[in-house]
């Protein structure tokens, strides 16, 4: 009896993210490779489902692509099934899944993504997910891969920062992407050497800001500030760059290290320059990390739809890869915490975050 092919497809949504190859290699090569899988490749994300648009993908298609940026499979961060063009477009989506007898799919996608692939696999769709985002923010992860190479393009550009404003003798302040998390922010600033991280977690106090970068002026004469898009003063908005149309969170933000200029110019005596990374945080190629990570979070996957392992996500937890279901996944957003580790250094590395509260929580660990 002649047995049937797996076949599977595959799709990414959501931003784009250095890995994204990576991870598209791993899980289509693993699965051909072990399973002799057919390997559909739908594009532009959940928008390939909704508007029937795949591709065959073979074992060349899949060669030569690890270290590329972007995805070979494209991507989109507002089309879901559920609300395309104000209707709910769901059941006709699961109807064109089974038209092309698909064993299963693997979503590689962030929190939107995912939450999109909960809810579609329980309309009956067979999904594993394979988390990524450069915003880290995903829960029941402990990481998401572009990630690390968003921190790495971060730290480079403090770097820069930091020669030009020793040189001038000024206050630079670097605005970084990630939503209403401050992973980016926190991590890239610690590795970066700043004096002042802001992040969405904790409204800033703008007098506790222009304090530390005030005392650095007369010391140092320079100083570095890191402002995640989606913090805010106590009391203050969002900056919010534009609205967009279409299925989940219209707002994307932007623009928030020219307010910070602008509340600092008010309160203290130095030049100030402000700059935003923006999209070159997640161009390009991934780090050895990224690689690593993106193609072991794809051969987990692959070895969860051979063994039928449906409605399920790849993830890192105390640093072991496992799975969680995506119930755990969709619909919510890991933030940084009061007890976060990379937090509490950087607080006791006198990093100011602009809070009176977190400096109060530095006393109270050092009784
Ligand atoms: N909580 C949610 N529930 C359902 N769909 C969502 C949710 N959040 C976002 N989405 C949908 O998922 C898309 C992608 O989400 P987004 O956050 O941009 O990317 P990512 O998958 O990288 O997190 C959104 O444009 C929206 O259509
Ligand atoms: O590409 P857009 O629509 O401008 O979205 C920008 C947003 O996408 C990101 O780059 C990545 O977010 P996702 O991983 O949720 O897609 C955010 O950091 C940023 O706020
Ligand atoms: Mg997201």
């Amino acid at each position: 009896m002649q047995t049937k092919t797996l076949r599977i497809g595959v799709l990414t949504g959501g931003g784009d993210c250095p890995g994204l190859n990576a991870a598209i290699r791993a899980v289509s090569k693993s699965l051909m490779i072990n399973c002799c899988a057919e390997i559909i490749g739908i594009q532009d994300g959940f928008l390939g489902l909704i508007e029937r648009r795949v591709k065959p993908l073979n074992y060349e298609d899949c060669s030569g692509i690890l270290s590329q940026g972007g995805t070979i499979l494209g991507t989109h961060n507002s089309a879901s099934p559920f609300n395309y063009k104000g209707v709910d477009v769901s059941d006709k989506v699961l109807d064109y899944y089974q038209s092309l007898e698909l064993d299963g799919l693997v979503v590689i996608g962030g929190d939107g993504t995912l939450s999109i692939a909960y809810e579609m696999s329980k309309l009956g769709m067979n999904i594993v997910g394979i988390p990524k985002t450069i915003d880290n923010d995903l829960m029941g992860t402990d990481r998401t891969f572009g990630f690390d190479t968003a921190i790495s393009i971060v730290t480079d550009a403090l770097d820069r920062l930091r020669t030009t404003g020793q040189s001038h003798k000024r206050v630079m302040i670097l605005e970084t992407m990630g939503r209403y998390a401050g992973w980016i922010a926190l991590h890239a600033g610690i590795a970066g050497g700043a004096d002042v991280i802001l992040i969405p977690e904790f409204d800033y106090d703008i007098d506790e800001v222009a304090k530390a970068c005030q005392s650095r002026m007369g010391d140092q004469h320079y100083s570095i500030v890191v402002i995640a898009e989606g913090a805010k003063p106590i009391g203050g908005q969002l900056t919010i760059r534009e609205t967009k149309d279409g299925g989940g969170d219209p707002i994307r933000l932007g623009g928030v290290a020219n307010v910070l200029k602008l509340q600092l110019e008010q309160k203290i005596d130095a030049e100030i320059r402000a700059t935003t990374l923006g999209y070159i945080q997640r161009g390009g190629s991934p780090t050895a990390f990224d690689r690593v990570f993106a193609t072991s979070l794809g051969c987990y996957a692959a070895s969860l739809v051979a063994n039928k392992q449906f409605g399920k996500v790849v993830v890192l937890q105390d640093g072991q890869l496992c799975s969680t279901s995506l119930k755990e996944v969709a619909h919510k957003s890991r933030i940084v915490t009061n007890e976060d580790s990379e937090l509490a250094s950087a607080l006791s590395m006198g990093i100011c975050f602009g809070n009176p509260d977190l400096a109060t929580k530095l006393h109270s660990l050092n009784k």
